[in-house]
């Protein structure tokens, strides 16, 4: 058994695997340096898992403490995880994508290879996280490139967080009215319709260049965006991949499948 954890900027994504096989998926919030201390003094990753919500799918051995292969795109989380006893770190250079630059996302370059390695190469990978990025590499396995622009609820957060009257808004289910008549669907309405007509943009350019480029969609918004996106542009939505586990099959590529 060993375990996956993928730390973004919202959550902690974490992935328990019997050898090759993913058997359970589960995402939390950070833990506060405090309680990672513990680690420190021998407490079982499965005891300080338990301190927070939701605990893990099922009691994880406490000796020897499973594997945990990290990747982390948040440098303060990253060095808190440190402590573990049994903590294998996954960095740019363990993938085997041509062309990385330095500074790209360790999740970025997993999603991309775990999908390409799954369904094949040319592949472009939407993540809908705390960001929305777009990364894609050509059919050589070379990365294209990408773009990265504040996600669906970072979007809403920062018009309610840096300006005086605009409330702190939900993202709705069903698209809202795109000429809104109330201050909370205008908000909806100017973010949603906006970024999906984003995406339709990056997709149909990504198409241009690679016609029988399959794409995927993951991160924690990518069900509400395909929903909205059926809506709007189903021929682009019918085409998705939506795949939350990206990630962890990248990982496992490096660990397991070399
Ligand atoms: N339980 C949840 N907690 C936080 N965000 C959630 C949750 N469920 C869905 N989301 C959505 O997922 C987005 C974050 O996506 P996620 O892939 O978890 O981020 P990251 O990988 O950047 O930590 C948030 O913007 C939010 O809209
Ligand atoms: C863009 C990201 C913040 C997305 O991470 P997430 O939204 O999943 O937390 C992450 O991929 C990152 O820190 N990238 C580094 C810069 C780059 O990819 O060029
Ligand atoms: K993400």
């Amino acid at each position: 058994m060993w375990l996956a954890l993928m730390i973004g900027n919202s959550r902690l994504h974490w992935g328990l695997f019997e050898g090759e096989t993913l058997c359970q998926t589960w995402d939390t919030n950070h833990l506060p340096e405090s309680s990672l201390q513990q680690l420190a003094i021998g407490q079982s990753l499965d005891d300080l898992l338990k301190t927070i919500s939701p605990s893990p799918p099922l009691p994880l051995p406490s000796s020897p403490p499973p594997p945990l292969l990290l990747a982390s795109v948040v440098p303060k989380q990253t060095a808190l995880w440190q402590i573990y006893p049994n903590v294998r770190i996954i960095t740019l250079e363990q993938v085997p994508l041509q062309g990385l630059y330095p500074t790209l996302g360790i999740d970025r370059a997993l999603a991309l290879w775990g999908a390409g390695k799954t369904w094949g190469f040319p592949m472009l990978i939407v993540d809908a996280g705390t960001a929305l990025t777009f990364t894609g590499a050509d059919a050589n396995q070379n990365l294209n490139g990408g773009a990265i622009l504040p996600g669906l609820s970072l979007q809403l957060a920062a018009l309610a967080n840096r300006t005086g009257q605009l409330p702190n808004v939900e993202l709705p289910q069903q698209l809202p009215q795109r000429f809104a008549l109330t201050t909370q669907e205008a908000m909806q309405s100017g973010v949603i319709y906006t970024l999906l007509a984003g995406i339709k943009d990056f997709v149909e350019a990504w198409w241009r260049s690679y016609p029988e480029s399959k794409i995927a969609i993951t991160g924690g918004d990518r069900t509400l965006l395909v929903n909205y996106l059926q809506s709007q542009f189903p021929e682009i939505a019918n085409c998705l991949i939506v795949e939350p586990n990206l990630i962890f099959w990248g990982m496992r590529e490096i660990v397991i499948r070399h």
